[in-house]
């Protein structure tokens, strides 16, 4: 891939927690306004890449971003990182994706504020701006995970297990707006679970075990045999490790 068409070029990307490499040798392309995702079993280190690729884990090797891109990356933490006691509102949640753009001691102009509202009227959450965050559902805090990346208006977005235990409705509301993030020309990489979704709507897919087995279309990388690699290639490593004293 030439490397104007690569949003991120990975080039031999390794994360270790102390003496243990979750991750290693990852070489990966992500083209240009397209939904990526990274698969693989349990512990293959994809949350550990991702974090990499948002610059929230040390990691060893390259993470090249396009330069055009790189100050406008967003990223979605799994739910269970995100401390939900603070208490703050539905609409100044969202509206922290609006924090990079909002002036020194200004508050928010006329059109910000029409812009948070109409992001919380498209994701359903318009009844709901006075709540506290603690106050909504698995879903519905998705949902405003989700307001929020919309008004940070990025355009690299990194999302670890978006649609992790969330109901049909709005599993199926967040995958369109991937779709439409897509038709705007933004780049989605996302690590998702849900096989049936990576292969009706993702345009590629990278198989995890440790390193990067595969990148392709969604078919090959989820393809029974390339996972039972997978699965062979962790349970290897894991057998690998030294036991603990
Ligand atoms: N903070 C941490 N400290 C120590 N080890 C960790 C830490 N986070 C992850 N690991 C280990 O690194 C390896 C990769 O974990 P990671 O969460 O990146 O995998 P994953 O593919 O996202 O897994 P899952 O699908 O189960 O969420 C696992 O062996 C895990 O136990």
């Amino acid at each position: 891939m030439a490397a104007s068409d690569a949003a991120v070029q990975l080039h031999g990307v390794g994360v270790r927690y102390g003496s243990q490499a979750a991750v290693a040798g990852v070489q990966a392309d992500f083209s240009r306004a397209a939904l990526h995702a990274i698969v693989g079993p349990n512990g293959a280190g994809k949350s550990s890449l991702i974090g990499a690729m948002a610059g929230l884990q040390r990691h060893s090797g390259r993470i090249e971003v396009a330069a055009d891109l790189r100050p406008h990356m967003g990223y979605l933490p799994q739910r269970s990182q995100v401390d939900r006691s603070f208490p703050i509102t539905v609409a100044d949640f969202a509206a922290m994706g609006l924090w990079p753009r909002l002036g020194a001691l200004r508050g928010m102009s006329r059109a910000q504020a029409q812009a948070v509202d109409e992001v919380l009227d498209r994701l359903g959450l318009q009844t709901l701006q006075r709540r506290l965050i603690g106050e909504l559902s698995t879903g519905q805090f998705q949902r405003l995970l989700f307001a929020r990346l919309c008004l940070q208006d990025a355009r690299l977005l990194l999302l670890d297990e978006p649609f992790a235990a969330l109901d049909e409705d709005t599993t199926t509301a967040l995958m369109a707006l991937l779709q439409t993030w897509r038709d705007q020309g933004r780049t989605v990489i996302a690590v998702l679970h849900e096989q049936a979704i990576v292969r009706a709507h993702f345009d590629s897919a990278l198989l995890m075990a440790g390193t990067a087995l595969l990148q392709g279309p969604a078919d090959a990388a989820l393809a029974p045999a390339a996972w039972r690699h997978a699965e062979r290639q962790l349970a290897r490593q894991a057998a690998a490790l030294p036991s603990p004293a």
